[in-house]
């Protein structure tokens, strides 16, 4: 095993760089490079000097962290040193003369994961918590960072490996006299941890889509007064207003942070029949983004009747808007659906506007207490376990029950990085206590 660095801090000049080693020569290189080891877990100040040339490279913090107590189960060292390029560079020559080597991209949290300190989807909410743009997805890649899914999967891994042990047993040892209903446990035990898997993925895609950003899209008929409402959310002048019909085209994003969830709201081309084939093209795109989007706000004026494009496009869920209200009052409810009333243009209402998009984007990507599952690959592991599980309960025999019970650990298993089938049998002889 090499023991590797990687500059852990952004690029680029800073007033501090951190560079962090990890493997089994950390602790050989830190008496060469800092003349000494430090107490473990104490920053302590040391010059770092070039092993071969003796040459001052930086005084520094150096961190010690002994394994197996460190983020990545070896033992590992940080090194705070001043932020120039030449000072990184200097100790990354210095590193390399040593032995260690660059890290490839994700190794430490490899190694963490290699060492039983995290699981997949652990290690997946370390990469998020990097990634993570707002208050929302900071909570929820934290709450994975720590473990919320791992425990909460393991824990059904569990259930499961217990579910075929007893299969196997009633199987493998029938003739000695073991109780006949234990066919019969595992098929309920099977249905309950089924419908338990079930209603956490029947939700609604909360953390898949908390993670990936909501999409919104503005709809309406040309001069509803969409991308002047656009333009106020977003605060910028991110789309063309004109007074003439058929202004916008393209479909024009930008991102909002609504309450800690990232969205993307689109505005798009007022709906009506027309002849122009590029904003006959624009409808089609406005048509399509309505129908990818989680949060479609549809924009009226209030000063106009409502157009009948709009009113077919309403759906439980949408967001309806009755702008211009500084033109003329706006109705209480368009297409059985209460308005919002607002003015793009003296900005009254927008406040409210915000909120209830706040309010809509919080129901849709979750914000619930609950660690929700955030990647297309979570769902696709737990639905086959539950299909699996389905089958076990089904299988006419205890053998296929017992293969169908295998397969769905395997699935769990994929999805932690963890559980292997060999477990079934600790369980087998610890739980059974059979004496063969
Ligand atoms: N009085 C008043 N005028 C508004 C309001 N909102 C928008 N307008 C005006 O209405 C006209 C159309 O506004 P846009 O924002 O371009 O409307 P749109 O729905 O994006 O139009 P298309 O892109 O053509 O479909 C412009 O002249 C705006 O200044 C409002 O709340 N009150
Ligand atoms: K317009
Ligand atoms: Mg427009």
């Amino acid at each position: 095993m090499h023991t590797i660095f990687a500059l852990a801090s952004g690029a680029g000049r800073a007033a501090i760089a951190v560079i962090r080693l990890s493997g089994p020569d950390t602790s050989t290189i830190l008496r060469h490079l800092a003349g000494g080891l430090p107490k473990p877990r104490l920053a302590s100040l040391r010059r770092l000097r070039h092993p071969d040339t003796q040459e001052t490279l930086d005084e520094a913090l150096a961190l010690w962290f002994p394994g197996p107590a460190s983020y990545t189960g070896e033992d590992s060292a940080e090194l705070h040193l001043h932020g120039g390029r030449a000072v990184v560079e200097g100790v990354s020559a210095a590193l390399i003369t040593l032995g260690a080597r660059p890290a490839e991209p994700g190794e430490f949290t490899r190694r963490a994961f290699l060492n039983n300190r995290l699981d997949l989807t652990a290690a997946e909410g370390i990469a998020d918590l990097i990634d993570a743009e707002t208050a929302a997805q900071r909570r929820q890649a934290l709450r994975q960072a720590g473990g919320a899914l791992a425990r909460r999967y393991a824990g059904w891994a569990e259930r499961l490996t217990r579910l075929l042990a007893h299969q196997e047993a009633a199987i493998e040892f029938a003739e000695d006299g073991l109780p006949n209903t234990l066919e019969d446990q595992v098929r309920a035990g099977a249905a309950t941890l089924a419908a338990e898997i079930e209603s956490h993925l029947a939700d609604g895609h909360r953390g898949e889509r908390l993670r990936e950003g909501l999409w919104a899209a503005i709809i309406g008929a040309p001069n509803a007064g969409k991308s002047s409402l656009l333009n106020a959310l977003a605060g910028r002048e991110a789309a063309i207003v004109s007074a003439r019909a058929g202004t916008t085209r393209d479909v024009v994003e930008v991102r909002l942070d609504l309450g800690g969830v990232p969205v993307l709201l689109a505005d798009t081309a007022g709906l009506r029949e027309t002849e122009d084939e590029i904003e006959a093209e624009g409808v089609r795109r406005a048509r399509r983004r309505a129908e990818e989007a989680d949060l479609v706000i549809a924009v009226f004026a209030a000063d106009a009747p409502p157009d009948a494009t709009t009113l077919g496009l309403l759906a439980p869920g949408t967001l309806v808007i009755a702008n211009k209200n500084d033109l003329a009052p706006a109705p209480a409810t368009i297409g059985g659906i209460d308005t919002l009333a607002v003015s793009a243009a003296t900005g009254q209402g927008l406040d409210a506007l915000r909120a209830s998009l706040a309010e809509a984007a919080a129901t849709r990507a979750g914000l619930s207490e609950e660690a929700s599952l955030t990647r297309p690959r979570h769902r696709a592991a737990l639905s086959e376990a539950v299909d699996w599980l389905g089958e076990a309960g089904r299988a006419p025999l205890p053998e296929i029950s017992a293969e169908a019970l295998r397969a769905a650990l395997r699935a769990l298993g994929r999805l932690t990085g963890r559980i292997g089938v060999e477990q079934v049998l600790d369980v087998v002889f610890g739980d059974f206590c059979i004496g063969k």
